[in-house]
């Protein structure tokens, strides 16, 4: 079956159960908060908690590749089964793996995550593109082909990716910022698409003003930022000003960290929800 577009599929998504993201970022500190072993049997019932609880509630997951690679090949089977059990039940899954690689590497990320027959194919994929934009050409191919999109880390969340993403190129005619040079590319990548294109960038809701960039690239910006960094959904549209109805706010720790209990699970995301609701209503 061909899938349509990421973009038009994650525009239905947050039209019917909102934007929020969930993050399931198994730390080793919560699989004991939540009384299991930091193993693979905690693992697999952590996130089986996380996904029963919520895959039928929320637009959107992001599992973080690394907790589950930490466990090896029975982390990556705890991870397919969750990829497959999230799809299965209505939810689109971005696939948190900031990959990044010259082409000719970065097109066998491209078909681990993006190829429609591949056991972790994801609905969308976060990527770096700190080897020059040009680099995720592969992906880009690929998401178009598959109907999946991409999430480029444009403006991360980190104090630390300032002196990247906020240094400006020598050579470029309008002295922009390496973070504004790869919006531009997104905006490019997104021309023309109704209801929005599938290619993404990712935006720290930790950022403060933000109006000195051009967020407006015609796609979805993923923000993660909320709960245990600092940003409150109520930041939301002085950060990302009238392109907050393309903003997919993530929340990991701030929810999972109300588990394992389903029903305190389910009332935290729908906390956040309601809150990024009022917050991006309140721009009307
Ligand atoms: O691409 C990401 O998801 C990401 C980009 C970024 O700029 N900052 C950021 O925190 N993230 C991820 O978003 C999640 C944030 O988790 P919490 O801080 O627990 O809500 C983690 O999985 C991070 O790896």
């Amino acid at each position: 079956m061909t899938l349509e577009p990421f973009g038009t599929r994650l525009r239905h998504a947050m039209d019917t159960r909102g934007p929020l993201c969930v993050g399931i970022d198994p730390h080793a500190s919560l699989l004991s908060a939540w009384g299991l072993g930091d193993d693979i049997n905690g693992l697999e019932r952590f996130t089986r908690t996380v996904v029963e609880s919520l895959a039928e509630h929320v637009a959107v997951f992001k599992p973080q590749s690394a907790f589950f690679e930490r466990f090896g090949s029975r982390g990556i089977a705890v991870l397919e089964q969750a990829v497959a059990d999230l799809r299965e039940a209505g939810a689109l899954v971005v696939m948190d793996a900031k990959r990044g690689d010259i082409g000719s590497t970065m097109a066998a990320y491209a078909e681990t995550y993006l190829r429609k027959d591949s056991p972790l194919f994801s609905d969308a994929l976060t990527v770096s593109p700190y080897l020059g934009y040009g680099s995720l050409r592969p992906a880009v191919e690929l998401a178009r082909e598959s109907g999946a999109g991409l999430f480029v880390l444009a403006l991360t969340s980190n104090p630390e990716g300032a002196e990247v993403q906020r240094a400006v190129r020598p050579d470029d005619p309008a002295g922009r910022t390496i973070g504004a040079i790869m919006l531009g590319h997104l905006a490019d990548e997104n021309a023309g698409e109704e209801p929005m294109g599938s290619f993404g960038a990712v935006v720290g809701a930790t950022l403060g003003d933000l109006s000195s960039f051009d967020l407006d690239i015609n796609g979805p910006l993923l923000a993660p930022g909320i709960g245990a960094q600092g940003a409150t959904p109520a930041d939301l549209p002085a950060v990302f000003g009238p392109a907050v109805r393309n903003v997919v706010p993530n929340v990991s720790r701030g929810v999972l960290t109300y588990g394992p209990d389903a029903t305190a699970l389910r009332e935290a995301a729908t906390r956040y929800a309601e809150e990024i609701q009022d917050a991006v209503a309140a721009t009307d």
